[in-house]
This record gives structure tokens, sequence and C-alpha cells, in this order.
């Protein structure tokens, strides 16, 4: 059956050794298969921009997905099977990877034009209606990987006629999206409609908190979206309020799912795992054939770090779902569900997860970026924050601190010394948070001072430096800290500036995530690296 998928193939990248898939028996690649002598070497071309996020295999385009159509009135959904051999191949376009004509071509329009390896391998199981785990490391383009399948499934861009409707849509939500916050959730409504265009955008509606809920409400009633976009909370509270038809939904997505199952988003998470589709408990027990009719949604779930929690917590929210990275799609039944706790010995917080990875956490991190630490005293933090600044001549920095009651102090320092800085956090208001990004992205405001609310998901593709003033709580949190910086291929710089006493910390952060945090300082506006 491999031999059969894999023969077409007509050009193969430099890595192809290295590319494989892993079966229950073990891993497997091209080479290990002889396979060698089918395909031709490509040199380097244009996708060298974007080298570790993308493709470089090219898969014949004769192998266009049989498209599955997204059911807009029943709930039966045909598992294709387990075919995880063409997914770890990754695309030179997209129009490789089955999706319709149509959402190709908007993609270009848009500049997407090659996929990236998750990309590559996430969309093609997911067209095959599997239940996955999407982990892959921050910037490397998740959300796409799970918001391209559903899009060739759902609205205009799928092709389909819609039934007389302007938005295609009738018969309820067809997929709902959930993330950890408000600013994640808005990010993703806007890659969303930026995809679906000025004309079909009412089809997403966001449900989150901070905004006017009536006017959500009745922009459910009104609209019809065929997506939606929101906070647990918020999805939950409107569910419960019966102004949520979503028993037909066949897309459940959990964007940063090892933060959704945070003990604060327990309760709503329930809900909404028990309204959203059918309950994905109604495929245990049934035949385990790939082919065997599922009678449940689709549940996406997503994240850089996949902890043992999120592995366990798949395996029960999921039917028979799939571990997919960049390069590799493996049966999670294959993956263990125990192992290390937690590195800093601090206890889990209502916002963290309750245990590490499963896998090495070097793999949730970009590849371009430096890592650096540097000793002082409390009080000079900050001082030491803009030294930081100016050695590396940073023009967007993410500065993280744990307290939210010292990024005022902090960016009242700063703006002292004449460097344009602002605060976010959660108590200030959605008008005010959105301006700060805004600036924040447009480039006046240098330095963002910010907790663990910028941590996720945000993407601001400008940020060149990321500092931590207060040490994260553990490798999870060092990770997606770090990851706003360094996305898509670009170089980044992450900095601890730290007390003499928490250097032990540092170094348990650089075993554990199997990286190597230089010593530094910052003086006469240079970096220095220290001996250790
Ligand atoms: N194929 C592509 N070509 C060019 N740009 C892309 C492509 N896919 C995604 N991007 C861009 O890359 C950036 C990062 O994508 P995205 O936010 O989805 O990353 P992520 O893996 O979800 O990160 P995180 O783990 O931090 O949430 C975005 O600006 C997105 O628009």
């Amino acid at each position: 059956l491999f031999l059969r998928n894999v023969s077409p193939f007509t050009r193969i990248a430099p890595f192809r050794d290295k590319v494989g898939f892993l079966s229950d028996s073990g891993s497997l690649t091209l080479a290990s298969l002889g396979l060698k002598n089918e395909v031709k070497t490509v040199g380097a071309n244009e996708k060298d921009k974007l080298r570790q996020g993308v493709s470089t295999i090219e898969v014949p385009k004769s192998r266009v997905k049989k498209k599955v159509s997204g059911n807009k009135t029943g709930l039966i959904k045909e598992r294709n099977p387990i075919d995880i051999k063409t997914a770890p191949f990754a695309a030179e376009s997209f129009s490789e990877l089955g999706l319709p004509p149509l959402l190709v071509e908007r993609l270009e329009k848009e500049g997407f034009t090659i996929p990236t390896d998750v990309q590559a391998a996430a969309v093609p199981t997911v067209l095959k209606n599997h239940d996955v785990v999407i982990q892959s490391y921050t910037g490397s383009g998740k959300t796409l990987a799970y918001v391209l399948p559903i899009l060739s499934q759902v609205g205009p861009l799928s092709g389909e006629i819609s039934n007389g409707s302007e938005t295609g849509n009738k018969a309820g939500i067809e997929a709902v999206i959930v993330a950890p916050s408000r600013e994640l959730g808005m990010q993703i409504v806007r890659e969303l409609e930026k995809l679906l265009g000025p004309a079909d955008k009412k089809l997403v509606q966001q449900l989150v908190g901070g905004a006017n809920r009536s006017r959500q409400e009745e922009a459910l009633r009104k609209n019809k979206p065929a997506i939606v976009v929101g906070t647990p909370g918020w999805i939950a509270e409107i569910s419960a309020a019966g102004k949520l038809p979503t028993h037909g939904c066949c897309y459940l997505v959990l964007d940063e799912v090892d933060q959704l199952l945070a003990v604060n988003f327990r309760e709503d998470m329930q809900r909404i795992l028990d309204h959203v589709g059918r309950r994905p408990g109604a495929c245990r027990g049934e035949s385990s054939s790939p082919l065997v009719k599922r009678s449940a949604r689709q549940t996406i779930m997503v994240s850089a770090t996949v902890p043992f929690s999120v592995i366990r917590a798949a395996r029960s929210w999921g039917c028979n779902p799939l571990l997919v990275q960049a390069n590799k799609v493996v049966a999670l039944e294959s993956v263990p569900s125990s192992g290390p706790v937690n590195i800093s010995g601090t206890p889990p917080t209502a916002s963290s997860s309750s245990n590490v990875q499963a896998m090495p956490s070097v793999q949730s991190l970009p590849p371009n970026l430096q890592h650096y630490y540097t000793i002082t005293r409390i009080q000079h933090k900050v001082d030491m924050l803009r030294r930081c600044v100016h050695a590396l001549d940073a023009k967007c920095v993410i500065a993280f601190m744990n307290h939210t009651k010292q990024l005022k102090d902090a960016v009242f320092k700063l703006e002292a010394r004449g460097m344009k800085a602002a605060e976010l956090h959660g108590d200030l208001s959605k008008l005010v948070r959105s301006t700060i990004l805004k600036k924040f992205r447009n480039g006046e405001v240098r330095v963002l001072l910010t907790n663990e609310l910028s941590a996720r998901g945000l993407d601001l593709p400008e940020c060149d430096l990321v500092v931590n003033l207060g040490l994260p709580t553990d490798s999870v949190h060092y990770a997606h800290r770090a990851g706003r910086t360094g996305r898509l291929g670009r170089k980044g710089t992450v900095v601890i500036i730290c007390e003499e006493p928490e250097v032990f910390v540092v170094k348990k952060l650089q075993k554990q995530l199997s990286l190597s945090i230089q010593a530094c300082e910052f003086s006469d506006g240079n970096l220095v690296i220290t001996e250790d």
C-alpha cells in the first residue's frame, strides 16, 4: 500500500532521508524503502525564506484528495482509511494538499503560496476526517493547518453551491473554534475573515468576553454563522442559554489545548465537549476498522506543547486520534501518556497545565532562536532590560513579568529613559488592549510589558526580542513566551534577566528544553558572552 502511494512522487529535496513517518512498527523513511532512485533532487528555490517551516517534497498533482463534504444536515462523516503515508510529505503548493481551487486562489491572493511542514502534514490528515492533535513549534503556521481543511468544507471557498443563502449556511454552526484568550480568539477570526473576504466574513462570528453579549447573540441569530470562534466561558454561557445551535457541528477545534485543560476552564470545557457535535465516546467500542462510519464531530486539538495531560484528554475526547507533527503522523495510542513532572517544582497554577511535555520541549521552539541569561539585582532589572534592548538594537520587544502590578512601574521607568513602552494585561479594557496591540504592531511602542496573557498564540511577527524579567513557571511557559519571536523562520533572541539565586532555574530550563542558554552581560551597548 505504501509503495503504491509513494511511487508517483516526482521530486524530493535533499532532506529526503530524514523525512519519514512512524508506524506501529517503527520509523520508515523513503531511503529505508529503497525508493531514492524514484526521485529527483531539487535545488534551492524561493522557499529558502521559509526554510524550516516549509515543505521540501513535491507530491504529484494527481494525488488530489477526494472531497468529503461537510454534512449540513446530519452528523455522519465517513472516516477515510488511516492513510498516514501521504501526510508526512511536505508539498510545494497548497493545491497539492487537496484543497479546493477557490481556496487555493484566495490563499495566493493573501500571499500564502507554500504550505509549512505542519500544514502539509495536517491538512490531508484532517481532510480525511481524523481526529488529531496538531503539535508543532510556535509560529509554524498551526492556525492555517486547521483553518484550511475547515474552509475547504464550510462556506463559499469550498466550491459547494450554497443553498440560496448569501453565506451558504442555513443549517446551524458547522465549526466551533475554542481559544483560551480573547486576543487569540480575535486573531483566529481575523485569519478566517482574511481568507473569506469582506463579502463572506459574516460567516464567522466571534464569541469573546469584553464584547457586548446581546450584540453577539443578535449577530448569531441574524447572520447564522457557520463558524464560531470564542473563549470557553462565552461559548459555554451562550450555549447554556440555548442560543448556540451546535449539535450538528462537524468540527470542534481546541487551540492551545493544553491551556484549555486548566482548572479554571474545566466546567465550560465540559459543556462544550458535551454539546458540540455528538460526544466522541460514540465511536468507542465500534469496529477498529478505519472505514468505520463516525457519528461524532471531528475533534482537532492544537498546541506547540503537548503535555501528557493532553494525550490522555485527546484519547478520551477524540476517536482514535492521530498526533500530527511536521513530517510525522503517528497514532496517539503509540505515544506514552505518563512521565516525569514539573521542572521548577512550582505547583501548577490555574492557567498552567498539570504536567510537562510528553515529548522533548525543544520541539516546541522555533529553530532560529538565540537564548541568553544575565544576572542582576531585582531593582536593576528594568534598567538591564533597557540596556539589553539597546545592545541588541531590538525594534519590537515583548518583556514578561509575573505580577501585573509591576508592569506600570516598569513602563514608567522605560518611558522616563526615552524608550516607548506600554503595558498589556487582562485588567485593561478590551479597547485599550486592542489599541496597545495596534500601536505595538505599527512600531509606535517599542517595548510591550506584559504578563502570561500574551504568552500564548499571539502572532506579532515583527517581535525580534523576548525578555523574561520574571522567570516562567516551567519549560512549557518558557516555550510559549519565547515563541513570540522567531516566527515562521525569522531570527529572534530570548533573554532571561534573573537574580543570582534564580540561576538554578535557568539551568533546569536549559536541561529540560535541551538547549543552550548562554550567560551574558550587556556592557557598553554590546552583548558579551560570559563564562558560565
Ligand atoms: N504557509 C504560509 N506561508 C506564509 N505565512 C504563513 C503560512 N502559514 C502561516 N503563516 C503566517 O505565519 C505566522 C504564524 O502562524 P500561526 O500564528 O498560525 O503560528 P502557530 O504555529 O499557531 O503559532 P503559536 O504556537 O504561537 O500559536 C502568521 O503570521 C501566519 O499568517
